[in-house]
Parts: C-alpha cells; sequence; structure tokens
C-alpha cells in the first residue's frame, strides 16, 4: 500500500494534482475540505459541527476530523492506497494518523509539499473565489486566517517528517503539466 501526504497552503493545488495522482497511481483520493463540503451541503450532523470553523477560515477540532478520517478510510479496505489531501493538518493529527494506519498494516510513504509564494495564492483563491461559491474563498479576512492556521499549527509538520526522512518539496509554481510531472517523478522515485 502507497500512501501519499499531499501538503501545502491553502491555494497551492493540491485538489487539482490529487486528480491526476489518484488516476495515474490507482490511490484513493481523500480530501477532507471536500468530504466536510459535502456534510455541510447536505446538513448532515457532521456539517453542523464543521460549519462554524470552516466559515470562520478556521480549522475544525481534530476530534472530529479524525474520526471523520478514519471512518472514509475503512470505507476502502482494498485500496491500493490512498492520496491525503488536507489531513493531516496539526501535529495531533499527523500523530493521530501513524497511530491508526498500523492498525491497518500501513504507514504514510510519503509526504509531498506544493510551495509557493503568499502573494500568488492569496490571488488564487480569490479568483477561485469567484467562481467556486467557497465563502471561504471570498473574502480576504478568511484568507488571512487560513494562512495564520497554516503558519500556526500546519507548518510545524515540515519538521515532523523531515524527521521520519519522509518530506519531499516541489515548486507548485508552473502549468498543470509541469507540476503533475514534478510530483510523479518525487512518487516514481520513492
Ligand atoms: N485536517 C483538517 N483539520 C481541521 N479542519 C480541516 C481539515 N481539513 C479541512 N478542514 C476544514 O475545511 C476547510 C477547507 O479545507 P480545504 O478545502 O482543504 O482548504 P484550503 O483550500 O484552505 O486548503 C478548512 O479551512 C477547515 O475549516
Amino acid at each position: 500500500m502507497i500512501n501519499i501526504v499531499l501538503f501545502g497552503k491553502p491555494g497551492a493545488g493540491k485538489g487539482t494534482q490529487a486528480e491526476f495522482l489518484k488516476e495515474k497511481y490507482n490511490l484513493t483520493h481523500l480530501s477532507t475540505g471536500d468530504i466536510f463540503r459535502f456534510n455541510l451541503k447536505n446538513d448532515t450532523e457532521l456539517g453542523k459541527k464543521a460549519r462554524v470553523f470552516m466559515d470562520n477560515g478556521e480549522l475544525v477540532p481534530c476530534e472530529v476530523t479524525t474520526a471523520m478520517l478514519i471512518d472514509e478510510v475503512k470505507k476502502h479496505p482494498d485500496t491500493a492506497g490512498f492520496l491525503f489531501d488536507g489531513y493531516p493538518r496539526t501535529l495531533e493529527q499527523a500523530e493521530a494518523l501513524d497511530k491508526f494506519l498500523p492498525t491497518i498494516g500501513s504507514s504514510v510513504t510519503a509526504t509531498i509539499a506544493l510551495e509557493a509564494d503568499d502573494e500568488i495564492l492569496v490571488a488564487r483563491l480569490l479568483e477561485r473565489g469567484k467562481t467556486s461559491g467557497r465563502a471561504d474563498d471570498q473574502d480576504e479576512e478568511k484568507i488571512r486566517v487560513r494562512y495564520q492556521e497554516y503558519n500556526e499549527k500546519t507548518a510545524p509538520l515540515i519538521g515532523y517528517y523531515k524527521e521520519q526522512n519522509k518530506f519531499h518539496a516541489v515548486n507548485g509554481i508552473g502549468t498543470i503539466e509541469e507540476i503533475t510531472e514534478r510530483l510523479t517523478s518525487v512518487i516514481d522515485n520513492l
């Protein structure tokens, strides 16, 4: 089983690249953002728990997110592997994942970060907000909160995975194809 964690700031292109990578490597794509948005739209219990946090650009509490992620993983017992997109986003979540995966005989294979300057990313998000209907992309203040959350809570994961020799970074600026190429060359050399 190969488990890839796609890592990057909001707007870095994780979702776009995940679409290509899941096909190429036959992986199950789990985007916590997409799963939360589905639950919000359908007004489920989970959606109700997540809404306030998401609307403010804040992270949803760890226990809610982790329970949801584990449920999703368990729905795919026969998969060739997972492409985690948006999880883990805190040290607590990374530790939870490292505790859970061995219970299904697996582990994180590698973490790949898509890197880009904040200025470019904020512009991308505002552009996406014009068409995506995502409230959190239409408001600079909420985007700012998401970057703060990233810097405070998610950035420390870089050190966590570096210590395990599982951290790789690719330049996230270029055409979609160029970036897919960079990611596949990392995965093919794992
Ligand atoms: N692993 C997570 N832990 C906590 N909250 C999360 C997680 N993944 C997604 N969320 C919630 O869903 C929102 C949107 O997620 P996502 O689409 O991945 O965001 P972005 O485009 O900002 O990277 C986040 O701002 C957060 O509220």
